[in-house]
């Protein structure tokens, strides 16, 4: 039987293995905390991080690594960015062991602060090529909130492997919930990344009393600059109108499931970053996202505005209607 590990027990990898669990596979998920495989296993919850969610009787929880991934066949990594390399090298050692390789796949949107590298170049750089047989990621429109209600959802999984893209789409589709291969790994990852930028921007609209025409003008010139960077990065620019590019950043940047959507929001309501980060209590990817592409746009020079402003309002406290008001009194020009 087809047995699948996800690592990290947040809001997106208790949805994903409860997806892949009511699928009917043998499903097992990892999480570094006790107290929560407790929760998961006797009473089918996971309350901090999915409130409300009667999650499958048969998804099985451990803190045992070695239980989670040995004889998996695919193996979901979902810990933010900031836990990647840890729990990449925390993998190797243990696929080592056993002499075991799999397909790894991981579903988070983030790049590393400092280096700007996307996740699977951490894993590449923290496993050894004996331990995977592919490398691919989940990218796409897809709260964790909305998808354990099974609301129509639908994903990227991207991979230069399509044979291992197919191998994790087959586990997860469902009537309510449709997988798409892209071969595109770079392009999906970036669209999942950046967007996160671009939603927090969204949210400040919002919590400043703005309406839909400044949250369109925002998304569609954002997806401007996620093009732009993600093609100077080496992504296909077709990617960025596909479900990991436009549709993720619709979702995002209009939903208040976002995190990155509800921080910009209560940054637009007037509250602080230290404050914001303090009452989410789940990971809000685009703070650091925004950082370092901030930095790789200046390294590379390019042009990026509006990434250029809401990095001003995270690191440098600037005003928000003050950088609104400077982005839309720049020079004028030509849309293309
Ligand atoms: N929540 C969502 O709807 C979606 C989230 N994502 C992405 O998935 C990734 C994870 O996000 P969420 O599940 O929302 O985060 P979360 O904040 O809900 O949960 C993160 C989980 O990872 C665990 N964790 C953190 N560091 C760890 C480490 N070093 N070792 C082991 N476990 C560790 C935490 O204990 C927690 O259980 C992020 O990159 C996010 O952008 C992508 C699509 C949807
Ligand atoms: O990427 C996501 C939905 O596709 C989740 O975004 P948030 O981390 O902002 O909730």
């Amino acid at each position: 039987m087809t047995k699948i590990a996800v690592l990290g027990a947040g809001s997106w990898g208790s949805a994903l293995a409860n997806r892949i669990a009511s699928n009917g596979f043998s499903t097992v998920l990892w999480s570094h905390r006790a107290e929560q495989v407790e929760e998961i296993n006797q009473a089918h919850t996971n309350v901090h991080y999915l409130p409300g969610t009667q999650l499958h009787q048969d998804l099985l929880a451990t803190v045992d690594l070695k239980v989670a991934v040995d004889n998996a066949d695919i193996i979901l990594v979902v810990v933010p960015t900031k836990g990647i390399r840890e729990v990449a090298q925390k993998l190797n050692k243990m696929l080592l062991d056993l002499q075991h390789s799999a397909i790894v796949v991981h579903a988070t949107k983030g790049l590393e602060a400092g280096s700007h590298k996307r996740i699977s170049e951490m894993l590449l750089e923290e496993m050894e090529a004996k331990t995977y047989t592919a490398i691919a990621a989940i990218s796409g429109p897809s709260h964790a909130e909305d998808v354990v209600k099974d609301d129509l959802t639908a994903v990227s999984v991207a991979s230069p492997d399509l044979k291992a893209a197919q191998a994790i789409q087959a586990v997860l589709a469902s009537p309510t919930f449709r997988p798409y291969t892209n071969q595109d790994l770079l392009g999906s990852e970036l669209g999942g990344a950046l967007k996160n930028i671009i939603a927090i921007g969204s949210g400040m609209l919002v919590g400043l009393g703005y309406g839909v025409n400044a949250q369109a003008a925002l998304l569609t010139r954002g997806l401007v600059e996620l093009r732009r960077v993600g093609v100077a990065m080496g992504a296909q620019a077709e990617t960025f109108l596909g479900l990991a590019g436009i549709g993720d950043l619709i979702v995002t940047g209009m939903s208040a499931n976002s995190r990155n959507y509800r921080a910009g929001f209560a940054l637009g309501q007037g509250q602080s970053l230290p404050e914001v980060k303090a009452q989410m209590g789940m990971v809000i990817e685009g703070v650091n996202t925004t950082k370092a592409v901030f930095e790789y746009a200046q390294q590379f020079d390019l042009e990026i505005p509006i990434t250029q402003a809401i990095y001003q309002v995270l690191y440098q406290q600037a005003d928000i209607r003050a950088e609104i008001e400077a982005l839309m009194t720049r020079p004028l020009k030509s849309e293309n």
